[in-house]
């Protein structure tokens, strides 16, 4: 039995753990986002695990509506809530903000009354993905959402990668871009103080590089720096995922080597 900050009972609905809780929680930061954004502030979300994608994500929708989101991760975090092998948030905030996976979403979730999707399916692009559960696959498939896998980067190296997803994501180099970074999308060798850590991840200097590179367009308007947990491994390991969030949140004011 789980209860919200008020008390109330808070359980797994449709197989969405402490739905209410999640649920408001993200109706809150959309606002605050929104607000923020509006105010043409550069926004820096700090997590906390990636379901706060969903508020962060809307919220920022509302200021701008024709944003595009370069999703970092091992994970692609789109398990609709019926689909998801754990029930946990976590692993389902891109199901919520789908236009076309509205219908996998449960009419009834308490405290999701609010959440709308506002992407289509070609306003997002992964990048690190290497630990997928079926339903994910079957949906990238189906939708054909452009992934960057590890795979893809190795094989055709973080420059090509990160050119090829502006180039989708804004042909024309104008959009407002949402970058929502989940630490685990490093490799756990820069970022092992996390929830889900998987092997054969981007390299700190990847993820920088990224970053830059999407700060360079001059459109890069808010991240996400989520599943940092500092009370997992040990001390040194804490200290360099620390250290690997603060590179990565410097490379979005731009580059780090300066000449
Ligand atoms: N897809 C997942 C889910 O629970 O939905 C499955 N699980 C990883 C699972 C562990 C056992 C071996 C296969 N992989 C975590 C992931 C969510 C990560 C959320 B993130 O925000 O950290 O990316
Ligand atoms: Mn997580
Ligand atoms: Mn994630
Ligand atoms: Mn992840």
């Amino acid at each position: 039995m789980h209860f919200d900050v008020n008390g109330t009972k808070d359980d797994r609905v449709s197989n969405v753990k402490r739905a209410k809780s999640v649920g408001k929680a993200n109706e809150q930061i959309a606002k605050v986002v929104e607000q923020s954004i509006s105010q043409n502030h550069f926004c820096v979300a700090l997590g906390g695990d990636h379901s706060i994608a969903i508020g962060t994500i809307i919220g920022h929708a509302r200021a701008h509506p024709n944003l595009a989101v370069v999703w970092i991760d091992a994970h692609a975090d789109l398990n609709p809530p019926l689909a998801s092998p754990s029930g946990n948030s976590h692993g389902m905030p891109v199901s919520f903000l789908l236009r076309e996976l509205v219908e996998y979403i449960p009419k009834d979730l308490p405290g999701f009354e609010w959440a709308k999707p506002c992407l289509g399916v070609k306003d997002i692009v992964y990048i690190g993905l290497r630990d997928l559960d079926e339903a994910e696959k079957a949906l990238i498939e189906k939708h054909n959402i452009l992934a960057f896998t590890m795979r893809e980067v190795t094989e055709l190296g973080v420059d090509a990668v990160v050119r090829a997803a502006i180039k989708y994501i804004s042909p024309s180099g104008t959009r407002p871009i949402h970058l929502s970074f989940d630490i685990d999308g490093l490799d756990p060798t820069d970022a092992a103080s996390t929830g889900t850590p998987v092997p054969g991840g981007l390299l700190l200097r990847e993820g920088v590089y990224i970053t830059e590179s999407l700060a360079a367009t001059g459109h890069l308007q808010m991240i996400d720096m989520v599943e940092v947990n500092p009370t997992l491994g040990s001390s040194k390991e804490q200290v360099r995922t620390l250290q690997s969030a603060c590179e990565i949140i410097g490379a979005c004011f731009g580059k780090r080597n300066r000449k």
